[in-house]
């Protein structure tokens, strides 16, 4: 898998690493809305460019959001629902942690997104042979079966997997 990073803050990704890109991080602090205001200018971007990129296959691209500093709660400026509605818009897989005290719900986003960028090549690789085939591959199975792991949410097509608990440090 190939994650490509942003910076909060920074400049957007160049289109090359747009291209490269299985999938992306982006990480915002639930303590400043500057960086939840930039990460969701990415996010925006990423899955534009991305798009226009992969004609018809929109959106190509995988996009785990971190909401961290989830222990700062008393300065607390981006609220989770605010976290979880970017998510459901787009696909992407959400949690909010707090990397500094710990880490496993950060592993977890990565394996979540690691496992939907192998879901998502198994699907289009299904795909042309379906369109080979003239769909007689009998695959057909629809879903990505993917699943969240603990505290990581994980939308596809505007369901959600919201048996998963709310906060999941
Ligand atoms: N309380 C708390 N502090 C954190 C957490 N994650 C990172 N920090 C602290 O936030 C500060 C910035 O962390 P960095 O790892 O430098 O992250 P960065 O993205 O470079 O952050 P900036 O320097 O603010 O742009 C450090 O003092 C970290 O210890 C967290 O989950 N909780």
């Amino acid at each position: 898998m190939t994650v490509g990073n942003l910076v909060p803050g920074g400049d957007m990704p160049r289109d090359e690493v747009i291209q490269w890109a299985d999938g992306f991080v982006l990480v915002y602090s639930i303590t400043d809305r500057e960086s939840f205001n930039f990460v969701k200018l990415a996010k925006g971007y990423i899955m534009e460019k991305k798009g226009g990129m992969s004609p018809g296959s929109y959106p190509q691209i995988l996009v785990a959001l971190l909401g961290n500093k989830g222990d700062m709660v008393h300065l607390r400026q981006v609220s989770t629902e605010e976290g979880d509605i970017l998510a459901k818009d787009g696909d992407c897989i959400w949690a909010e942690v707090a990397a500094a005290e710990q880490v496993a719900p950060v592993a977890d986003a990565f394996t979540e997104l690691g496992r939907a960028v192998v879901a998502a090549r198994k699907k289009n690789k299904q795909s042309l042979l379906d369109r080979m085939l003239g769909g007689k591959s009998g695959s057909g199975s629809g879903g990505s079966g993917v699943v969240g792991g603990a505290g990581v949410r994980m939308y596809s097509r505007g369901k959600s997997d919201s048996a998963l608990p709310k906060n999941g440090f």
